[in-house]
């Protein structure tokens, strides 16, 4: 039998938009349909964010135990143990899961749905036993891996971020295709639990990322050891031996070569989850890259928005959690919210953490020519990073003629937590004499920042008008 229910809200994919649209609806006494087909959390918690950031973690303690001997701590080899590595993870999304179970949903009055939804047509949703006619829907049904036609590749075991975390022993070759985020925080961490890594990228490693800093990164990894072919295809995949796999690359300046590993790992981006879920039905556009939404999320439906990875934008959990607030905005409050891109921050989770807001380089000189200030800092003239033996990294900040800072890029240690200031200064339009004028705690990496705010000013110092001025005043005392 059918049930047929009429909430204010329905909601499909229980990931990082999904359910922070429903707990805050919850939150303010509107009815909330929730629906998920798989896992409460989604891909962040369950195949993404959180295990990979706990296998990260792992790793980091391997190389603290290597990088010991220099403060005079003797802890001898690191073994690796990674059935318990394995535990780790899944002991750290067990941890949070908590938060995101249908449980405590229900608890929060939501109607959670564990089945899948599809439109039936442009007003109701289907999912097992019910029949939604919902005031508003909001799809936030995430994105899945991307595996590219590459010839031999269906005819070989290979693993992606959704069994990659199953694994119970360490590969001893892991042959990673694509070298965007997955893939080189994933061959980091690997490397430093024991396996050999080689990464096959088509273009640029980290190509999202200003090359000034991605080169800090990937000079890092090649020393630890990994080895990155970049701007190469992969013509064939094929199984050598009864456990081997080898990839057969083609140099986009020439050349073939081979590499045979042990398991392979398809890292070369993501697909949203378009498919099953009726859009056609529901009059709702759509194509391979997406649901298409403007900045404010609406789709062709005027009854239903869309956010997080299946808009095809900024793929990250914090994005979804701000759409998650553009959605409750509009749907609860009916007042005008646009998404605004240049505000988002972005930390890729290698060793040494490449972090970014706002314009890069590239992308500032593109908008305001050459009237733009680029400042650097380096964490060599930073009296903590030496105390960490961590100097290398820099900071990167870019102003324009007013000093306002469009944007701000961190390589080094702790870069991740770093950004975030500088994520509040683009956000509120923030200058360089502000960034300047705050006192930093002594001794912070974070000092690295307002060095480079005081770097802009250094100049006015030598200007004649300002030493006169200067001279003049010691007349008074
Ligand atoms: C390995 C990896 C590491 C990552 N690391 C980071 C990181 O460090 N920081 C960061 O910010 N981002 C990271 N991300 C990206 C982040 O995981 C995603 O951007 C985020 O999960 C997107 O949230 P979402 O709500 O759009 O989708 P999801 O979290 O994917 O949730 C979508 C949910 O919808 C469900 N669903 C789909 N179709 C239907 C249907 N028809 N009916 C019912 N349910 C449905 C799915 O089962 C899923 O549970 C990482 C991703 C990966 C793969
Ligand atoms: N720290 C983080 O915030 C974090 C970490 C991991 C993932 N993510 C999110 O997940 C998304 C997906 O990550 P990703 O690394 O899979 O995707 P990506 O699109 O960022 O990178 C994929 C890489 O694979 C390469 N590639 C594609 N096809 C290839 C082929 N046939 N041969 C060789 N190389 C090929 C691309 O050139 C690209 O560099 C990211 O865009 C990001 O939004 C975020």
């Amino acid at each position: 039998m059918t049930e047929r229910l009429t909430p204010d809200i329905c909601v499909i994919g229980a990931g990082s938009g999904g359910l922070t649209v429903a707990a805050a609806a919850a939150a303010f006494g509107v009815s909330v349909v929730l629906i998920e087909k798989n896992r409460m959390g989604g891909d962040c918690l369950n195949y993404g964010c959180v295990p990979s950031k706990a296998l990260i973690a792992a790793a980091k303690h391997v190389n603290a135990v290597a990088e010991a001997p220099v403060f005079g701590v003797n802890a001898g080899l690191p073994t690796i143990d990674f059935e318990r590595v394995h535990d780790h993870i899944h002991e750290v999304i067990a941890a949070i899961e908590p938060n995101d179970s249908a449980a405590r949903f229900r608890a929060m009055g939501v109607k959670v749905i564990e089945a899948e939804g599809r439109f039936m047509d442009r007003r109701r949703v289907v999912a097992g036993d019910y029949e939604i006619s919902a005031r508003r829907y909001v799809i936030a049904a995430g994105s899945s891996p991307l595996v590219p036609p590459i010839p031999g590749l269906d005819t070989v075991d290979y693993l992606t971020n959704e069994t990659l975390f199953d694994l119970r022993a360490g590969p001893e070759h892991l042959v990673i295709i694509g070298g965007g985020p997955i893939g080189m925080e994933m061959a980091q961490a690997h490397r430093r639990l024991g396996a050999e890594v080689t990464v096959i990228e088509g273009g640029r490693a980290l190509g999202k990322e200003d090359p000034e800093l991605a080169a800090i990164v990937l000079d890092r990894m090649r020393t630890e050891g990994i080895a990155v072919q970049e701007n190469v295809k992969v013509v064939e995949v094929a199984k050598s031996g009864s456990s081997q796999v080898t990839v057969t690359c083609e140099r986009n300046e020439g050349g073939t070569f081979e590499v045979t590993g042990s398991t392979l790992l398809v890292a070369t981006g993501r697909r949203p989850n378009v498919d099953g879920l009726g859009l056609e039905n529901a009059g709702i556009r759509f194509d391979r890259s997406g649901i298409k939404v403007g900045p404010d999320l609406q789709t062709s439906n005027k009854r239903v928005m869309a956010i997080g990875d299946i808009t095809g934008g900024l793929q990250f959990t914090h994005v979804a959690g701000y759409h998650a607030g553009i959605a409750i905005q509009k749907i609860l409050f009916r007042l005008p919210a646009r998404e605004d891109r240049t505000i988002i921050p972005r930390v890729t989770f290698t060793d040494p953490e490449l972090a970014h807001v706002g314009l890069d380089e590239e992308a500032a000189r593109r908008k305001h020519g050459d009237r733009i200030s680029v400042l650097r800092w380096p964490y060599a003239e930073n009296d903590r990073a030496h105390a960490e033996r961590r100097t290398t990294g820099m900071i990167k900040v870019i102003a324009d003629r007013k000093a306002r800072i469009l944007g701000a890029s961190i390589v080094g240690a702790g870069a991740g937590e770093m950004i975030n200031m500088w994520a509040l200064a683009v956000y509120k339009g923030m200058n360089l004499g502000e960034m300047r004028s705050y006192v930093s705690p002594y001794p912070t990496m974070s000092e690295i920042g307002k060095r480079a705010a005081v770097a802009y000013y250094a100049p006015m110092a030598r200007k004649r008008w300002v030493r006169s001025l200067v001279r003049f005043l010691r007349r008074f005392g």
